[in-house]
């Protein structure tokens, strides 16, 4: 590093005007520096006057860079921030300005800006001017030659000199977005939209207009040329419908606290400018210090992850009901007025449905051989029914006459309790005779219960109050399993789904595994796997309407003989609960759901929403633009009756 400043580069390249403030109390090395900071200021600087100036700037990265510690003295913060402020004037060299703009920039995009700001507050209007204006350069997006081009002085400086100085300049501006990405909270993607790469800039801008509440503060911020900076990043912040979109927040946030620091008797044009891209809607519910410094504190928490990354996987074993989940969230997008599923797709759900039922029906005459005992006129009813489950249409005569013996339907109802998969049994048997009928088109309800077994990994882009959020849905089989790590990188929130009524069930691919037992191992895994640090988990604890039957058929005591809780329903709830959540933090949110019943899943994914994910909505990438002629606001990535879909051929 040079220890000497050359005339040339120690003169201004912007234009100045303001004066020195720079008073460090820091006794010392920083004393001294700072004293020679004051006297020197737009002289020309030279030996060891320029050797103090640089290690007051080392010592000022070492105290403030991104690897410092924090510094508990508020009189030392005060100086070295004075001091910075002074070094990145354009009195002195281009390198000390470009180290000092790399901290200033460093803090401002870490969000650590409360002491800069104070600093800066201050400071004299004019230098304030000036770095605003330089660092809405810097992270403009065309922040590249040409504006360094134009801020270049128009002298009878020859070509070379000026291409020499703009190359400087580029790589100043350069040096100052650098630093300020790389402290970014979150991190830039694909996904992440280009405004929010200013969040931390206009929450610093609201911050500092906030805290100096002074008009002439908010002037200079105007004249500096943050409107048409905020337009640049938010292209229709003045069209009225959008602007009261949530994603404007840090915009409106800025905007909302210039007009509160304006004079209304002298700004009157400038307020009316920003009156023009605030939405009118607009509120607060806590002053705008307070909510400035909550938007600011949100960087720690986990829903950053999810702003880094906004999908929600849907993790769990088997036919727990992931997809189901998944087809209620998506229906909901829909206006309800109109039809969700078209006759064609109903039409190929029918024999997805029959399918389910007959694979039951087989399970069923499995379990009857096993009993041994002769029960030879229902085994008969049930292979009439699988012909006819086979093909409907070339049994119209058989379906006849299962009708004339209706009570052969009873009949099969009667073995409900040799566990049948909980959809067949508590939903399609009942349902037999109008599946049956000539022309049946599957309801919405059909639809929901029937289980098509997921292979492979399905994301769905839903719109989530307005903002676009993937959910991800995985299938739960061993065997699938292997496929979930590639997306575990990508984990902004997971909903583990379990069934609370599987505690006497065994596991598809393994009959000596019991399936809550497995689940809670898997459960316990995920919890605790390194790969999801600082993501949130949230339990599901679905199928609470089928545990609600078998609790009354179902000896619990039987499976759990430490249950103590007796006939209550809720007592043996909480104690499923418990055993999940003896392997988890102790902050983990449980939600007990039915994924069937539409209105209680969609009140549980609106609390999810409230709790886990309304923070970063505003900062999310918009949701996708409904389709034309259709009012659907989802972009359904996956059919659910593709062909990626198997039949599932065993439940229990
Ligand atoms: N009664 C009832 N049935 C449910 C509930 N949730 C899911 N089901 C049914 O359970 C079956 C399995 O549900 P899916 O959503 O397909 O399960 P999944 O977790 O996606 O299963 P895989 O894709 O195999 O991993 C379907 O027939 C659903 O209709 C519920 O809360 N109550
Ligand atoms: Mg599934």
């Amino acid at each position: 590093m040079s220890t000497s400043t050359s005339a040339s580069e120690s003169n201004s390249i912007f234009t100045s005007t303001g004066t020195f403030t720079s008073s460090s109390t820091v006794p010392g090395l920083g004393y001294l520096s700072g004293k020679v900071i004051k006297r020197f200021g737009s002289a020309v600087v030279n030996g060891v006057d320029a050797i103090l100036i640089r290690r007051r700037l080392a010592q000022i990265e070492d105290s403030l860079g991104p690897t410092s510690d924090n510094i508990a003295h508020t009189t030392i913060v005060k100086s070295l921030y004075s001091d910075l402020l002074e070094l990145s004037r354009p009195v002195y060299s281009l390198s000390i300005r470009t180290r000092a703009f790399r901290v200033i920039m460093s803090k401002v995009g870490g969000m650590d800006f409360e002491d800069l700001t104070q600093a800066m507050i201050d400071w004299p209007l004019s230098e304030s001017y000036n770095l605003l204006k330089t660092m809405m350069t810097c992270l403009h997006p065309l922040a590249e030659s040409s504006h360094s081009q134009a801020w270049t002085r128009t002298t009878n400086e020859s070509d070379a000199l000026k291409s020499e100085r703009s190359a400087r300049l580029d790589t100043f501006l350069a040096a100052g977005n650098d630093a300020y990405k790389s402290q970014l909270p979150y991190m830039l993607s694909e996904t992440v939209p280009p405004r929010s790469f200013v969040i931390s800039f206009l929450l610093f801008i609201a911050f500092s207009v906030a805290q100096s509440s002074k008009p002439s503060f908010s002037r200079i911020v105007m004249e500096a040329g943050l409107p048409s900076f905020i337009v640049n990043f938010y292209p229709s912040i003045s069209i009225a419908t959008l602007k009261q979109q949530r994603y404007w927040f840090p915009a409106q946030l800025t905007i909302h606290a210039l007009l509160k620091c304006l004079d209304p008797n002298t700004d009157f044009f400038l307020i009316s400018q920003l009156r023009t891209m605030l939405d009118d809607t607009f509120h607060l519910s806590s002053d705008t210090l307070t909510a400035i410094r909550l938007t600011i504190s949100q960087k720690d928490l986990p829903i950053m992850k999810l702003l880094e990354k906004p999908n929600i996987l849907l993790l769990g074993p088997g036919e727990t009901g992931k997809t189901t989940l998944v087809k209620q969230i998506v229906k909901s997008c829909f206006k309800s007025s109109q039809q969700f599923y078209s006759d064609c797709e109903r039409a190929e759900y029918i024999s997805h449905i029959l399918c389910n039922v007959s694979a039951s029906v087989e399970q069923l005459l499995d379990i009857i051989a096993g009993l041994g005992q002769n029960l030879k006129t229902f085994e008969n009813v049930l292979i009439d029914l699988l012909d006819v489950l086979d093909d409907l249409d070339l049994h119209a005569e058989k379906i006849s006459s299962l009708y004339q013996y209706e009570e052969k339907f009873h009949l099969v109802s009667a073995y409900r309790h040799l566990d049948l998969p909980a959809h067949v049994n508590y939903y399609f048997l009942d349902a037999l005779p109008r599946i049956l009928k000539k022309h049946y088109l599957p309801s919405d309800q059909d639809i929901i219960q029937c289980h098509i077994m997921t292979t492979g990994i399905h994301p769905t882009l839903i719109d989530l109050r307005g903002s676009a959020v993937s959910l991800v849905d995985f299938g739960g089989q061993f065997s699938e399993h292997k496929k979930w790590i590639n997306w575990f990188q990508k984990a902004g929130l997971i909903i583990f789904v379990a069934s609370i009524s599987d505690y006497n069930e065994v596991c598809a691919e393994n009959p000596l595994m019991n399936r809550m037992d497995d689940a809670i191992e898997l459960f316990d895994n995920l919890v605790h796997s390194k790969w999801f640090v600082g993501v949130s988990i949230i339990l599901l604890l679905n199928k609470t309407d089928v545990f609600a039957h078998k609790f009354q058929e179902v000896d619990f005591t039987e499976r759990f003989p430490d249950y103590t809780g007796g006939a209550n329903h809720d007592a043996a709830c909480v104690y499923i609960k418990n055993k999940y959540l003896s392997k988890a933090p102790a902050d983990t949110q449980v939600y007990f759901t039915s994924a069937v019943d539409e209105k209680q899943i969609l009140e549980t994914m609106n609390d999810i929403y409230d709790e886990f994910l309304e923070p970063v909505i505003p900062y999310l990438a918009p949701a996708p633009s409904p389709e034309p002629n259709t009012s659907l606001q989802v972009h359904v990535q996956i059919s659910t009756t593709s062909s990626h879909h198997e039949l599932s051929s065993t439940s229990q």
